[in-house]
């Protein structure tokens, strides 16, 4: 198998006496689209920016492309994109000249003007940057992680504020560039969107790795027991079961047509992700050890 994008080992990282990630393991595939659950204050910023070369960690072993980014030289720098939470200033340009602009610090940089179709913003490329909405500033800063081709992409919370057309969008954007190779680490509190993108998820709280598994695989989703849902006399019933073939077909021999309201679902993503998480969310982050 081939060296991972992303390896980390041990990673700890110390605020204080507050321990924001706590021995994390974790790999991501050259390749794949991974995305990084986890309640606030979990530490998944902290570990995109340790990822990113933004912030020093206490312990551990990162290699990011091989590298390890701590200190990491400019070249390195070239092959990865990044989207932040949220960026600003440069109200004054417009998106075709913060493009050509950042596209100029690149070897082998994208057409400005096919970043600009890709991200949906061409009707706004010659306006100035002070009069985009919230959303198409985000748009923006997609376009800015883009435009350089980078190997390996990091997005931070990039859909908050879209509207759910240009979520769509979005993620139609990212699975371009997934086909073309591109190496994507995402963090999202929209459990729809790991689901739609994601190849593989990891579920982090308190700094420490939960579960990582296919979106649909997550905490046994797959074995774990169905709903089979419907109305009957004015009243609507339902029934757990692990075995809902079998129940679809005695509700079909005991009703004439269509079983009314029928309906068979199995936990979300959402309910998995909840379920793992909730003996985390009251408290915060580990205290470090006196
Ligand atoms: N610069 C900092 N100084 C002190 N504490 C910090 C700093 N940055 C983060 N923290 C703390 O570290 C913990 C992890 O924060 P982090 O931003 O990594 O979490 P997160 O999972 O990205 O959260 P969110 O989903 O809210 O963005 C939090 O308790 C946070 O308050």
């Amino acid at each position: 198998m081939s060296e991972p994008a992303i390896r980390i080992r041990g990673l700890s990282k110390t605020y204080g006496q507050h321990r924001a990630v706590d021995g994390l393991d974790l790999d991501v595939r050259c390749g794949e689209v991974f995305a990084l659950l986890g309640p606030n204050g979990a530490g998944k910023t902290t570990t995109v920016e340790v990822l990113e070369g933004f912030r020093d960690r206490d312990a551990g072993e990162v290699s990011v492309l091989g590298t390890d980014p701590q200190g990491a030289p400019l070249a390195w720098r070239e092959r990865i994109g990044i989207v932040l939470q949220s960026s600003g200033g440069l109200d004054l340009l417009t998106p075709r000249e913060v493009l050509r602009t950042t596209a100029r610090c690149y070897r082998q940089p994208r057409e400005v003007d096919e970043v600009l179709t890709r991200t949906g913003l061409q009707e706004k490329a010659d306006e100035r940057i002070s009069g985009l909405s919230g959303g198409q500033r985000r748009r923006l800063d997609v376009a800015l992680g883009i435009v350089g081709r980078p190997e390996l992409l990091f997005l931070d919370e990039p859909t908050t504020g879209f509207d759910p057309q240009a979520r769509r969008d979005f993620w139609g954007l990212i699975r371009d560039l997934a086909s073309d190779g591109t190496t994507i680490l995402l963090t999202t509190h929209y459990l729809d969107e790991a689901e739609h993108l994601a190849d593989r998820v990891g579920v982090i709280a308190a700094g420490r790795l939960l579960a990582l598994d296919t979106p649909a695989a997550l905490g046994g989703r797959q074995s774990q027991e169905a709903t089979v849902s419907w109305e009957e006399d004015g009243v609507r019933r339902s029934l757990r079961t692990a075995t809902p073939t079998a129940e679809l077909l005695a509700l079909a021999a005991r009703f004439p047509g269509e079983v009314p309201e029928l309906t068979v679902t199995r936990p979300s993503l959402e309910d998995t992700y909840l379920a793992l998480i909730a003996p985390h969310v009251s408290g915060e982050s580990a205290q470090v050890p006196a």
